[in-house]
């Protein structure tokens, strides 16, 4: 029986990047994806969803255009049917972009379910396949209760909502991690009427609660949030009204965006198969810088080892299989610093250690308001807060929690601060332009400072060739 040299199971964000390091060093390899192919990013989540948010706040700004004297907004009207048609014609030209990276693999390319039986064996289509290496990259689906799919068409989840021929009347967003809230706050500004419901009192995957509360009551002064409690749907056969439910609130709704969380699809895949330690969801132990499972020759990447469910990490994971599957040696792999992201307005974030995962350290933390910052009001986006922690020791930047406007950016630049181990001083020797939003990160920490053992008295470093001869 031939035997392939790796086996990739998924050609996802994991499987593609994966795919990528394999054929560098061998042709002998196979790739195998059930259903689509065009990846989970670019067909019903980052792409899709960004392209719909974009539309929502190109709307969404015409309530600021009185106040820069631009008059006639009220005149403007929205094409919803002309919105989704954008957003498939540009979710299709990045679904094509990620097709271009298969379409020269002929047979070793294999569309079907794949099961594996063994560490070395995979079924595929009635067939049994061999191969030295697997990687597992089979990706997340959305969850959908059982006993919620009584409600047919009018049950959405990001799997469907962007194929809607026009945009629903009114819909209940459940859920308000990353993908409720963008979709709420996107569909509420694209004049959807919104109810948001979610289980826990933190929104966006933020876990500081000054930031948190911020942020909620950005949100709620644009649409109705009910936090706290978990949320039941029910439709009634006789008239077909639809009713979400929650703890002292009770709704009726044209649809409802089930927001709930992703699985990993990974029920039937045959991890059982592998004679190793299954937690409750049915997950392997991984680990995290050889994706490795236990002393296998599988490895199991992106969403579907749900360590962190996002795109560069799921491009991570695969670069990190694919070489580790085609190398001699098992090669360890530093990860890169936190990051998360969530696209709402302003931007939600969290980089570096989570408030969370520091709140019993010996850390400070500095904080700003945009309320009052100057870029900020000039262009109408005053609002939001950011607050970034650092070692109550030595002043090293350790992490951030943000709902700040061009967040995302500030984001990045923490990271790579975090990174490079920077303190809080060090930050502050980079030059500050002016007038820029930066200028309100500098606040903040400029406050962290304030709270450290004095270093120095200066953002700027002090000349210590002062007396040197060249001076002279
Ligand atoms: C609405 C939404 C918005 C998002 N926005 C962002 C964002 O802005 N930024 C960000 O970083 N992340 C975002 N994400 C997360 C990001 O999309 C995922 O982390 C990433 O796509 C995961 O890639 P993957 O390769 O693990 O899985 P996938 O791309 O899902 O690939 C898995 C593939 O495996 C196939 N498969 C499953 N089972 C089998 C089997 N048994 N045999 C063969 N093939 C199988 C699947 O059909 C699929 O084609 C978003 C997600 C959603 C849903
Ligand atoms: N911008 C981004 O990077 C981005 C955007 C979207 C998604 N994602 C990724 O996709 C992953 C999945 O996101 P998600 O938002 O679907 O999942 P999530 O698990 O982050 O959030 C789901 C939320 O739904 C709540 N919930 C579950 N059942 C409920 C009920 N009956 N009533 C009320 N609330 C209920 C949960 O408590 C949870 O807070 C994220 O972890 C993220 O990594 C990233």
């Amino acid at each position: 029986m031939h035997k392939f040299d790796v086996i990739i199971i998924g050609a996802g964000s994991a499987g593609l990047s994966a795919l990528r390091e394999v054929r560098k060093r061998t042709d002998n390899f196979v790739l195998i994806n059930d259903g689509p192919w065009g990846t989970t990013c670019a067909r019903v989540g980052c792409m899709p969803s960004k392209l719909l948010i974009e539309a929502a706040n190109a709307f969404h700004r015409r309530f600021n255009f009185g106040e820069f004297g631009i008059m006639g907004a009220d005149q403007l009207e929205l094409d919803g049917k002309k919105v989704l048609q954008r957003l498939r014609r540009l979710r299709d030209d990045f679904v094509t972009s990620t097709l271009k990276i298969t379409n020269d693999l002929g047979e070793r390319a294999i569309s079907g379910r794949a099961r594996i039986l063994s560490p070395d064996q995979v079924m595929v289509n009635g067939e049994k396949l061999s191969a030295h290496k697997i990687i597992i990259a089979t990706g997340s689906r959305p969850v959908v209760p059982k006993n919620w799919l009584n409600l047919g068409k009018r049950l959405l989840t990001t799997d469907t909502l962007f194929e809607l021929d026009t945009l629903p009347k009114s819909i209940a967003v459940i859920g308000m991690g990353p993908v409720g809230l963008e979709m709420i706050q996107a569909l509420s500004r694209l004049g959807v009427h919104v109810t948001g419901f979610g289980f826990r009192s933190s929104v966006g995957g933020i876990s500081d609660p000054f930031i948190n509360q911020t942020a909620v009551k950005l949100l709620s002064e644009e649409f109705p949030l009910y936090l706290g409690s978990k949320a039941s749907v029910a439709i009634n056969p006789d008239n077909n009204v639809l009713t979400v439910r929650a703890e002292n609130i009770e709704i009726e709704v044209d649809s409802v965006l089930a927001a709930l969380g992703r699985q990993p699809n990974i029920d039937d895949i045959g991890l059982d198969t592998l004679d190793v330690p299954l937690d409750e969801k049915g997950l392997p132990s991984v680990n995290p810088i050889t994706l490795q499972i236990a002393d296998l020759p599988v490895f199991l990447a992106g969403d579907a080892n749900q360590r962190l469910p996002l795109l560069h990490e799921a491009a991570d994971d695969g670069h990190i299989a694919g070489l580790n599957t085609t190398s001699e040696e098992l090669i360890y792999f530093k990860r890169r610093v936190p990051l998360a992201i969530v696209f709402a307005d302003p931007n939600i974030a969290v980089v570096g250690q989570s408030f969370h995962s520091l709140e019993h350290e010996n850390i400070q933390i500095g904080e700003v308001s945009f309320s009052n910052q100057g870029r900020a009001r000039s262009a109408q986006s005053n609002r939001g807060a950011l607050r970034v922690y650092a070692a109550a020791n030595d002043g090293r930047l350790l992490g951030a929690e943000m709902c700040a406007p061009a967040g995302e950016h500030f984001a990045h630049l923490l990271a790579l601060a975090i990174d490079q181990s920077l303190s809080v001083w060090d930050l502050l020797r980079i030059p500050f332009y002016h007038p820029v939003l930066e200028e309100g990160l500098r606040t903040a920490l400029r406050n962290l400072a304030s709270k450290l053992p004095a270093c120095s008295k200066s953002d700027l470093a002090a000349c210590d060739s002062f007396n040197s001869e060249a001076l002279d």
